[in-house]
């Protein structure tokens, strides 16, 4: 059987993240790809030039013709934009009775530039959010949905339990943020009560733009398969380490990960990276 996944996220030119680094995620591992654009962006490896948000209208065509016609088993949502935008994917999602949905909340591009607008925040916590099967967000992304100052593990944990609570059914809080210097751990936590972390070696290297939105497609593209979410997450930290672990080192400024890594590296090497505890 052919699993569909769909991505409702912003174009990046430059190709490492938005719809580009969720396609190609997609791909590798089996998973046929289908996209709603919200925004084109202007952007290489050196930051977003320019940001051109899609109309309203036009975001929720692409998502009602997908729907219309594939049986989409998993969808992700990466750079919304606007208010306006994500109201209308919440309510196209209700209406189609769309179940499995991975959130990765883009705030702000590595290079700093803006890829939401201040008063969408509040949209995301209210309309989306609640229907979040898992949402992923980075630090300082949780501090922004929280309220919250992360710093420490209890922080970690603390915020976790308030984006649970704000409605997500499981959490992935990425630490790629945080700052240990040999490791990058993410905590993932569900309301059924399921606790983990995710341990891997942190690599060196500035070349981690896309990072947020590769490990976020992985997880769709595994749920689609009907892995079960701690399943999928773990299998998209073993994809987001090889793909960073093995850089391409293009462009002048954060460049791509490699999206192609994890299928040429063994079950067995990808396992003795990565301490789940
Ligand atoms: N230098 C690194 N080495 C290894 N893993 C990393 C590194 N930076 C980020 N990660 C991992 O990449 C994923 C994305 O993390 P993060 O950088 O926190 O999110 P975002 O890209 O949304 O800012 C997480 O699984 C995180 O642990
Ligand atoms: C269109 C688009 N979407 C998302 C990101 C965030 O990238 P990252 O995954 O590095 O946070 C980006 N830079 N551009």
């Amino acid at each position: 059987m052919t699993n569909v996944a769909m991505t409702i996220a912003g174009s990046d030119s430059g190709g490492g993240a938005g719809i580009q680094a969720d396609l190609k995620t997609f791909q590798e591992l089996g998973t046929f790809g289908t996209s709603a654009l919200t925004a084109l962006t202007a952007q290489n490896t050196l930051g977003v030039h320019d940001v051109y948000p899609v109309a309203v209208e036009a975001v929720v065509s692409q998502i009602s013709a997908v729907l219309n016609d594939f049986q989409v088993s998993a969808i992700k949502t990466g750079m919304l934009f606007s208010a306006d935008i994500i109201h209308a994917i919440a309510e196209t999602l209700k209406a189609y009775k769309q179940h499995t949905l991975i959130i990765d909340p883009v705030m702000i591009a590595k290079g700093g530039a803006s890829l939401l607008l201040d008063d969408a925040v509040n949209a995301l916590k209210t309309d989306l959010l609640p229907l979040a099967t898992i949402i992923t967000p980075n630090i300082p992304e949780a501090e922004v949905l929280t309220g919250l100052t992360i710093k420490t593990d209890s922080d970690v944990e603390n915020a976790a339990k308030k984006l649970l609570e704000m409605g997500a059914e499981a959490v992935v809080l990425k630490g790629g943020h945080r700052d240990t210097a040999n490791y990058a751990e993410d905590l993932f936590l569900a309301a059924n009560g399921e606790r983990f972390i995710m341990r891997s070696e942190r690599i060196n290297t500035k070349d981690t733009h896309g990072t947020g939105c590769t490990f976020s497609a992985a997880i769709a593209a595994r749920l689609a398969q009907g892995f079960t979410a701690s399943a999928a997450v773990i299998d998209a930290k073993h994809f987001i380490q090889a793909a960073i672990a093995n850089g391409l080192h293009l462009g002048a400024g954060h460049g791509p990960t490699n999206h192609w890594a994890y299928r040429e590296i063994s079950e067995k090497v990808r396992k003795e990276v990565l301490i789940i505890e």
